[in-house]
């Protein structure tokens, strides 16, 4: 049996210029089993990739604060705490480094997102005073609330599904990967994946970006 998937999007789904890998477009649609995709990405990101893939939107978005499946949206986090932190962090000299339209931060519901270029020691120094934690997914600093996990999200998202989070097969490339493989059957960091992900992956791929995924889900379809 094909099993489902929790995949990660940045690093795992892309090529090492960021762009997705357009392998995916073959690759998932035609996917025997639900696929879900788990990311610290805003929740209008994955919804549109599942979208222009033409499967169903079946999403964990926001490292965990958003969940999409069957139609069900719900929402966990403290994205007020989050833009508290942001303000503080912008008041003492800081800055979230992006464009002045924002499109990482404008549809985000329940975090903030800050560029990899700005001041992570003050970020994090902020952040603390707030109780709120810092993820680096190595493409974004994230500042969340605490307990909100993707592994969280895909207890949901099965739950929704009728599924097992054991019936998962995952693939993912970074600490906010670690909670996804601590709860899916299976667990696979890519070639690419930082320390945290490769200490918590049942496997270490040798092959990186989509290579890597592409390696696990010919070995686990129609096993
Ligand atoms: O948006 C990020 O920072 C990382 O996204 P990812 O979880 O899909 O790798
Ligand atoms: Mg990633």
């Amino acid at each position: 049996m094909t099993p489902p998937l929790a995949l990660d999007i940045d690093g795992t789904l892309t090529t090492p210029r960021g762009t997705i890998d357009p392998r995916v477009f073959d690759v998932l649609p035609a996917w025997d089993a639900p696929v879900v995709l788990a990311t610290g990405k805003a929740f209008p990101y994955p919804v549109a990739l599942c979208h222009f893939m033409g499967i169903p939107q079946t999403v964990i978005a926001e490292n965990g604060g958003v969940v999409l499946a069957d139609e069900r949206v719900s929402f966990t986090g403290d994205r007020e705490r989050a833009q508290a932190v942001a303000d503080d962090f912008r008041a003492r000299g800081g800055s979230l480094g992006w464009g002045a339209a924002d499109t990482v931060n404008r549809w985000r519901e329940t975090e903030i997102a800050v560029d990899m270029a700005q001041d992570e020691d003050l970020l994090r120094t902020v952040a603390d005073e707030y109780e709120m934690e810092v993820v680096d997914t190595g493409y974004a600093y994230h500042v969340k609330s605490p307990g909100v996990e993707k592994g969280v999200g895909l207890v949901e998202v099965a739950d929704i599904l009728g599924l097992d989070t054991a019936d998962f097969v995952a693939v993912g490339d970074s600490e906010n990967d670690v909670s996804t493989f601590g709860v899916a059957g299976e667990s696979y960091a890519v070639a690419n994946a930082d320390e945290k992900a490769r200490a918590a992956a049942d496997t270490v791929l040798d092959e990186g970006y989509m290579d890597g995924t592409l390696s696990v889900l010919e070995a686990v379809a129609d096993r």
